[in-house]
């Protein structure tokens, strides 16, 4: 879309497929009689944050105005969490100011963004599961505002205004992901927010979900509020948003509107260098023999209930098995279980030998995992980048001699580890915890390909990483298969497992469909059965039995 000169909202709008639109609706004469344009509804500047060896934000100028959907992109590690933590009052900038409609402010909690207008919609909802969505939004509104008989039909009213499809009387636990992130957008508006930050909205959505996202944000910028949405899913961007700024370690490097550009031009201006988005893989290496099989595997999950529900198929050598579905249908347990971490009966054999005992014994037998849960599971956060990297193996050769650790040997490794991998942190010895998101799947990703693992368990093993780091890891996953090994690639990204994987199998309540020979297997008809919709409706042919 493109907008015309700064300050000069709201005018004409040009689509991308080149259609006309009115912006914000106020009559032509507003601006043309008054000489100084409105202030934007946003504005940082020379916002400055300094952490211990790293400036993270480094004189960040950025505005958005209202009616627009600002997109802030940037590598893992470029200051965008640090830039929205201080913008909703979780941190203080160093230097700097930020001013709403004009007028200098200080934010000085969440709280206090929060009277300001300024909502953030979190990446993980934070909402209690057994309370009703009315009880929660009542809970969190504060005394005076929102009596909790009233909070019901002011849902249902935002609910019709945005299109948000919220339910006040269901318990959050019967939500989906997406139905959680519509009750924060709507407690976000509840409390008057103008100023809206999404932070990687979609990670957790289904397509049709993302789609529908995308249709509530439009209506809230035609509604005149302002949003900064951060995605690393550069589609969704041009989808989506009016303009973007990119960081790069710390400082803005650009801003383009996104009329014009590409996925390839804002992955250049983000990375820069160019990025291949194309399919990655061809010509498959597979081969024949099996080198995982499972077979009718059950295992119960957290609550008690069934989380695996006879579950069987194979990985081949040199295979990328893809797994899509919607969180919470089984695909952790069952990744948990494969890699040790969760009881289970059934049969798993692992080129030709059954594969029992716990992790490590499971890590020495062959399998590599990369968790879901990067920060608690992957992680020792207070551990240091070096020894998180000698996890594994820190009481083996050549990291230990005898009854010592080697502890040139682990430096020398985790220098090694650090550079090929890009792992951006000041040091070695710094604790993991100080690592952006990102930079921390980096870590795991170095320790657990360590070696030469037979079956690489990928649980979002690109879940928050920029697309040069994307590039990254999708390509040692790759290499590994050459080499034989098999991958069971866990993912809720539609277009990395279609790009990855040979087969891609969908699981839905404990149930596995498919796997599905990719390219046949649609995109649509993945994000349909991930939803619930039965196989046979979407011609897509199964191949080894669909377990329905
Ligand atoms: N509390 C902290 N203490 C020390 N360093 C920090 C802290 N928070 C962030 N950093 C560092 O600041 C830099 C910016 O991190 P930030 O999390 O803002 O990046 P990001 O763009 O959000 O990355 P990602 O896309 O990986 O989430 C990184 O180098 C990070 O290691």
């Amino acid at each position: 879309m493109e907008r015309g000169p700064p300050g000069a909202a709201p005018y004409r709008i040009v689509t991308n497929n080149g259609s006309l639109r009115f912006h914000t609706p106020l009559p032509r004469t507003v601006h043309m009689t008054d000489p100084s344009p409105p202030p934007p509804a946003l504005r940082l500047s020379g916002i400055t944050k300094r952490f211990p060896g790293v400036v993270a934000n480094d004189a960040v100028d950025l505005t958005v105005q209202p009616g627009e959907v600002l997109a802030l992109l940037g590598e893992n590690g470029a200051g965008k969490s640090t830039l929205i933590s201080i913008l909703y009052g979780l941190y203080q900038p160093d230097e700097g100011q930020i001013e709403l409609n004009g007028k200098a402010v200080r934010v000085t909690s969440p709280a206090q963004a929060l009277r300001l207008g300024i909502g953030l919609v979190p990446q993980h909802p934070l909402l209690v599961a057994r309370h009703t969505v009315a009880e929660n939004l009542a809970l969190g509104a504060g005394r005076l505002l929102f009596p909790a008989r009233g909070v019901a039909g002011r849902v249902r009213e935002l609910s019709a205004r945005y299109g948000l499809a919220v339910d006040p009387g269901v318990r959050v636990l019967e939500l989906s992901p997406g139905e959680k992130q519509r009750v924060e957008i709507v407690r976000a508006l509840m409390r008057g927010a103008r100023v809206l930050i999404l932070d990687e909205p979609t990670s957790v959505l289904t397509p049709q979900e993302a789609g529908a996202l995308f249709g509530v944000m439009r209506e809230l910028r035609a509604d005149g509020r302002s949003l900064i949405f951060i995605s690393h899913k550069l589609d969704e961007v041009l989808a989506v948003a009016d303009r973007v700024t990119v960081l790069r370690r710390g400082k803005v490097v650009g801003g383009v509107p996104t009329a014009g550009a590409t996925r390839e031009s804002l992955a250049e201006l983000m990375v820069g260098r160019s990025v291949d988005f194309t399919r990655k893989r061809t010509a498959s290496p597979v081969r024949e023999a099996a080198l995982l099989t499972v077979r009718e595997l059950t295992a119960t999950g957290a609550r008690g209930l069934p989380a695996l529900r006879g579950v069987s198929f194979d990985v081949r050598a040199g295979e990328v098995l893809g797994v899509a579905g919607i969180a919470g249908n089984g695909q952790s347990e069952l990744v948990e279980v494969l890699a040790g971490l969760h009881p289970s009966s059934g049969a798993v054999t692992l080129a030709g030998q059954p594969l029992t005992g716990g992790a490590d014994e499971r890590f020495h037998a062959g399998v590599a995992h990369i968790p879901e849960d990067r920060i608690h599971s992957g992680t020792v956060p207070t551990m240091t980048v070096a020894e998180n990297l000698a996890l594994r193996d820190f009481a083996r050769p050549p990291l230990a001699r005898g009854l010592t650790r080697d502890i040139a040997a682990t430096d020398e490794r985790a220098r090694r580890e650090v550079e090929a991998y890009t792992v951006a942190t000041p040091g070695i010895h710094t604790p993991s915890r100080l690592l952006s998101g990102g930079n921390i799947q980096k870590l795991i990703l170095a320790r657990e390909l360590n070696g030469q693992p037979k079956l690489i368990l990928a649980v979002h093993p690109t879940y928050g990483l920029d697309v040069g780091a994307t590039d990254q890891v999708h390509r040692v996953l790759l290499e590994r298969t050459e080499s034989g090994a098999g991958v069971l690639l866990v993912s809720e990204d539609l277009d990395e497992l279609l790009s990855l994987s040979d087969r891609v199998a969908v699981m839905v309540e404990g149930q596995l469909l498919g796997p599905f020979p990719v390219p046949e297997v649609t995109r649509e008809a993945l994000g349909l059965l991930m939803g619930g919709a039965h196989p046979e409706r979407h011609h897509a042919a199964p191949q080894g039995g669909v377990r329905a």
